[in-house]
């Protein structure tokens, strides 16, 4: 029997729970990793992807802060490939820390990958994406008024800087993934949604964009035809009516289902309705194909179909 392929989306939570030192960050990548480890155990190939949304901010703020002549501040699409190697490097390191504990071997790679967009996305004229540190409304006019790079309030928690987010359409490196995880390795890619390209007819160039890491995952999922894509985040389950008194938990959810909770606006549109749209994405390709929302603490029980909220085509899928 082949063995089970599957992307692991890690949210915000998974790297940056509290400061943004990267001594905090790479303890709570350490915290994540263990409980990957329980997948690698359980003999399951992982491809890991992850966000970089407050990571890329703060590298463009850190460029900003020191531009001069000498010292240029670098573009977002080349601070998203930082953000890729930073948080790769840590989570190599995490992730073959916590598999030496268990007395497993495997060797951990990351792959700095560019993620294909279209310039024609209508993103490019509607700045979606929070990316950064959060700041007051008077602060955040401020910089705006100053500078002319846009800010919107993020889901009740303060206002971000914002930047275009086009939807991938192809991951350039999706073939060389494949290989390295068929050699069994344990891959890191399309970190921070990927590196948002072009092809400019000669070859590939960075767009100012950030890519939604969700949606990014969903694409690579369906190129290396994994079995399972898992949306780690900071919720055990999907609810319906959210944090009311009324609050549902969802467990095995079908495509239909979800149309209309999202006909009824159920899922907020910055945080869990992108996560519903990229699960249903890679369901909808494959009645053998599901994709699970739910926290680190419970992935692996989700994939055994014990925890977490599950979405499939018929309902009840069954995998592990
Ligand atoms: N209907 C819902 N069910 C569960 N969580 C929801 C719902 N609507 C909004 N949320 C919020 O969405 C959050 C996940 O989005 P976000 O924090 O942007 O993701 P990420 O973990 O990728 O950084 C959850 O932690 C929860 O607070
Ligand atoms: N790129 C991305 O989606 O990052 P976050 O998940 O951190 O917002």
């Amino acid at each position: 029997m082949s063995r089970k392929k599957v992307v692991i989306a890690l949210g915000g939570n998974a790297i940056q729970s509290g400061e943004a030192t990267a001594q905090a960050q790479q303890k709570a990548l350490e915290d994540t990793a263990r409980q990957l480890a329980a997948f690698i155990e359980n003999g399951i190939d992982i491809i890991i992807s992850h966000g970089n949304g407050p990571q890329v901010g703060n590298i463009l703020l850190q460029q900003k802060a020191a531009d001069s002549e000498k010292n240029p501040a670098m573009p977002l699409d080349t601070c998203g490939a930082m953000s890729q190697g930073m948080i790769g490097y840590w989570m190599q390191n995490a992730m073959e820390k916590a598999l030496r504990e268990k007395g497993i071997k495997k060797d951990v790679v990351t792959v700095v990958t560019r993620v294909l967009v279209d310039q024609q996305d209508s993103a490019f004229v509607n700045p979606t994406k929070p990316i950064g540190p959060f700041y007051s409304e008077e602060e955040a006019k401020r910089v705006m008024e100053e500078t002319g790079v846009s800010f919107k309030e993020d889901a009740g928690r303060g206002w971000r800087r914002v930047v275009a987010s086009p939807k991938p359409v192809g991951i350039v490196e999706h073939s060389v993934i494949s290989s390295l995880v068929e050699a069994g390795n344990i891959v890191i890619s399309v970190g921070g949604g990927g590196i948002p390209v072009v092809d400019n007819g000669e070859g590939f160039s960075g767009v100012e964009a950030v890519i939604d890491k969700d949606f990014a995952s969903e694409k690579l999922a369906e190129l290396v035809d994994a079995d399972a894509l898992l949306i780690l985040t900071a919720v055990d389950n999907v609810y319906v009516n959210f944090n009311k008194p009324n609050q549902k938990k969802l467990e095995d959810v079908t495509l239909e289902e979800l149309k209309t909770y999202i006909e009824e606006g159920q899922f907020a549109p910055g945080s869990m309705l992108p996560k519903i749209e990229a699960a249903m994405t890679f369901a909808e390709t494959s009645a053998s194909r599901k994709t699970i929302i739910t926290s680190l603490e419970q992935a692996y029980s989700a994939l055994e179909g014990k925890a977490g909220t599950a979405v499939s085509i018929k309902g009840s899928p069954v995998m592990a």
